[in-house]
């Protein structure tokens, strides 16, 4: 007998519990609720690190010999809106304000439009170096999906797990009259706790595929990655991405507090993601979406961490359609924008789509959008929401992202190609 046995290994317990122990509905409860709100305490305590030592993904060294890589970044759709409030907010990162054809078309957050960014040629060149290449669906990447995952977990846990749990081992003990009853319970809610925790686990883990995969429905666009800074490969007029990623490297300027030892490091390009070459034929669009992911510091680990600039160059004249539009940004009118000369601000205003309230740009060939998806720090922006209106003519862009820190292949450009043209 057990009961026996424990009380001849433990004189003093066998003293306070009788033979005809009965447990009382408030010992039932205590016992249960104490044991739930250790497993939630060390399950709230424990997933943020566990999750992100599985979540986190591996660096790769493997590729860092690799000068035309296949690797297409992905486009960070949330699936859910963030609620990073703009107060807490700090500014954007600093770029070269005297940059030639600079024009504020937005103050915090701060939107530019850069006109003769790129020459005639150089947009020919990377349109071209796009086709040859050849362009593919464009890849969609659920930004956040890790915090997304740990808020659901941590809803369950508190609620649904922990009650069911608690009802289940209630319902197991109904008649449970022996000596260790408190036990067998506390174990029943710990075993129950498990188990619907793992169910959770995986009920969520679906609704978290289920949604990806919806939102690849949101960017029907393709696209492609340009990684070489070589003349040959295009139409032999210079490369177009050279040019691309010099002059992005003259905006940006270098960045702050160099470790000047570190070559690399020092260049702004080594914080650039490769440019990516877009094409969106009739109808093609991309969702409103976030350029920054709040997960960044776990997902985007590989690719330099937080997204903090957005730099677009439209290849081509768009006559209909394809607009690049800030939903929760005002149009720019005559008397919202004081920074700019008179000329300036008529020539913006021209650029929008007339009747919208919103801030919505028309592409035009050469001419630059610049944006700062998240603050210095890496704070999420979630006023630089924007989309790629539809398509009704082709409609072509090249993008550069820039990152936190240094962007290492296949995402971003090698050393030696940093070396070599940079
Ligand atoms: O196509 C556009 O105008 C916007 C593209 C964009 O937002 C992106 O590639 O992240
Ligand atoms: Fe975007």
């Amino acid at each position: 007998m057990t009961s026996a046995a424990t009380v001849r290994r433990c004189p003093s317990l066998s003293q306070r519990t009788s033979p005809a122990f009965t447990m009382t509905a408030a010992t039932k409860i205590l016992a249960i609720t104490s044991s739930s709100f250790l497993l939630i305490f060390s399950f709230t305590a424990l997933q943020a690190d566990a999750f992100t030592a599985i979540s986190s993904p591996k660096t790769s060294t493997s590729h860092h010999h690799n000068h035309h890589c296949h690797v297409k970044p992905a486009l960070k759709l949330h699936a859910t809106t963030t609620t990073t409030s703009s107060t807490t907010l700090s500014t954007r990162i600093p770029i070269n304000e005297s940059y030639p054809g600079l024009q504020k078309v937005h103050t915090n957050p701060d939107i530019y439009i850069i006109s003769h960014f790129l020459s005639p040629t150089a947009c020919n060149d990377l349109i071209s170096r796009a086709r040859l290449k050849g362009t593919q669906r464009s890849p969609v990447a659920y930004a956040g999906w890790t915090d997304d995952i740990k808020d659901l977990l941590g809803l369950a846990a508190s609620g649904p797990v922990s009650w069911g749990a608690i009802l289940g081992a209630w319902y197991e003990a109904q008649g449970d009259e022996s000596a260790n009853a408190v036990l067998n319970l506390v174990l029943h809610a710990l075993r129950n706790y498990s188990v619907l925790l793992v169910v959770a686990g995986i009920l969520i883990a679906g609704y978290t595929k289920v949604r990806a995969d919806g939102l690849q429905e949101l960017r029907t666009s393709t696209s492609t990655t340009l990684d070489d800074l070589s003349d040959s490969g295009g139409g032999g007029d210079g490369s177009g991405v050279k040019e691309f990623v010099l002059r992005s490297a003259d905006l940006f300027g270098p960045p702050p507090s160099l470790s000047s030892d570190d070559d690399i490091l020092s260049s702004p390009v080594s914080y650039f993601e490769a440019p990516t070459v877009i094409n969106y034929e009739k109808d093609q669009a991309l969702a409103p979406h976030y350029d920054a992911n709040r997960s960044a510091s776990v997902e985007d680990a590989n690719r330099g961490g937080q997204t903090l600039s957005t730099l677009l160059v439209y290849l081509n004249d768009v006559e209909r359609g394809g607009t690049t539009k800030f939903g929760k940004l005002p149009a720019i009118t005559s008397s919202t924008n004081d920074d700019n000369n008179n000329n300036d601000e008529e020539d913006i205003i021209q650029r929008q789509v007339i009747g919208d309230p919103n801030l919505n740009i028309i592409p035009r060939k050469g001419d630059a959008l610049l944006f700062f998806p998240a603050d210095k720090y890496g704070r999420f922006d979630e006023r630089t929401e924007h989309e790629g209106c539809p398509a009704v003519d082709e409609k072509w862009i090249a993008r550069i992202w820039k990152h936190e820190g240094r962007v290492p292949p296949p995402f971003g450009l090698s050393d030696e190609c940093i070396r070599e043209y940079c």
